[in-house]
């Protein structure tokens, strides 16, 4: 199973500039010869791979790409300038493919690769160019040619890089629906979410969120669903846990998180030190001055000295200002490269996948459409 991200736009070269048909005017001199010069080149338009970005969210929205033309001759024999390059900034990791053809025009693998994408027009010739012992006043020039039109469609594999945690009805999937375009059900049963969702928000510089199915006591033995999605936010850089403040069913919001920690710790030790956030959900069930006063008794009961949030997730309080900080902390936190772990990622996806068709065969919760419209679901 892979998550994609795609998307499709349309890149445009700039043309080449045309040349000049020009003629030498100089007091006292009657008969000056050409003097038309050539045009500048077309802009080209690249691909730059940019470890900066997580998706290729910005693209839905501005499908259009065009380098700049180049400058016509002049007379004087003055050659126009070479239009500018336009300069596509991408995640690393994109692969873009012309449309028309099918061809896999390249991968961008490595920050700050470029790749060309669409070729700039030739320039066009001036007159002067012309000029032979037959022909001392030659008009003819020639124009630049048109720069190169490409629909492209950019894919990029998605890694999470936020990860969801918490006990079932904590509202993880409530938060990714609220702050991203993912769809994924929400009810106020246990164990709702039976897959991972991805979903990619667009906060600052856009990220991907990853809701996974809640944990419960003895998880890590296999209770509920197990821990297995865990292997899901092996990835992340930064895990939010989310603490629902008024549990149904009466539970202390404390105990559930010590609950969520210790399962976080016997599955690795690795994710249990990861960049942890504390985020307090519901709070639009308490007056805002009680929901304050919980959220702090519970944060100085848990021992709790990392950043905290309180947010509603269904009514959206707090969400954007916390998508903002996270947008703001991944810019700061470096992607771990490890090269040759991008094939078992995959895997681990892959062989997931498998788990949950066996698990859940017959199941009509095993819908297409509680998948992100954005993010393309592949076999
Ligand atoms: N009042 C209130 N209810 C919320 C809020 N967030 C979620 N809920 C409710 O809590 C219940 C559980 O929400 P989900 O988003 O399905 O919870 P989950 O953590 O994804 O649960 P699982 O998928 O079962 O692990 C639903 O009934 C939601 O409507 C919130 O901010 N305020
Ligand atoms: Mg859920």
């Amino acid at each position: 199973m892979k998550f994609v991200d795609e998307v499709e736009i349309k890149v445009e070269a700039g043309d080449g500039g045309n040349g000049a048909s020009s003629f030498r005017r100089e007091k006292y001199v009657p008969k000056g010869g050409p003097d038309g010069g050539d045009g500048g080149d077309g802009g080209d338009v690249f691909l730059v791979a940019d470890e900066g970005l997580n998706t290729l969210i910005d693209y839905r929205f501005e499908r259009f790409h065009k380098a700049q033309r180049g400058e016509n001759g002049m007379g004087r024999n003055c050659t126009g300038s070479r239009g500018e390059d336009c300069l596509l900034s991408v995640p690393v990791g994109t692969r873009a493919r012309d449309i028309d053809t099918g061809e896999v025009i390249g991968d961008l693998l490595k920050h700050g690769q470029k790749l060309l994408v669409a070729k700039g027009g030739y320039h066009g010739l001036g007159n002067t160019r012309f000029k032979s012992s037959v022909n001392r006043a030659p008009r003819q020039k020639t124009n630049g040619t048109p720069g190169e039109v490409r629909n492209l469609q950019l894919e990029l594999l998605l890694l999470a890089d936020v990860g969801m945690l918490g006990l079932p009805n904590a509202g993880k999937s409530t938060f990714i629906r609220s702050v991203s375009a993912a769809k994924p059900k929400v009810a106020d049963y246990p164990f709702t979410t039976l897959v991972p969702n991805l979903g990619v928000v667009r906060a600052g510089n856009s990220f991907v969120v990853a809701d996974i199915p809640g944990l419960i006591e003895g998880a890590a033995d296999g209770a509920g669903l197990g821990i297995r999605f865990l292997r899901h936010l092996e990835r992340c850089r930064v895990l939010l846990h989310l603490v629902d403040i008024m549990p149904v069913d009466g539970s202390d919001p404390v105990e559930n998180a010590k609950v969520i920690v210790s399962e976080l710790e016997q599955y690795s030790e690795k994710l249990a030190e990861k960049p942890r956030w504390l985020v307090f959900n519901k709070i639009d069930l308490l007056p805002e001055d009680e929901a304050n006063e919980r959220c702090k008794e519970i944060a100085e009961q848990l021992g709790w000295e990392g950043p905290i949030y309180q947010i509603s997730a269904s009514q959206g309080l707090n969400t954007k200002d916390l998508c903002n900080d996270l947008s703001d902390a991944l810019e700061e936190m470096p992607r771990e490269v490890v090269e040759e772990q991008e094939e078992k990622v995959e895997f681990q996806w892959d062989s997931y996948h498998n788990d949950v068709i066996d698990d859940f065969d017959d199941d009509d919760d095993f819908d297409e459409d509680d998948y992100d419209v954005e993010v393309i679901y592949k076999p």
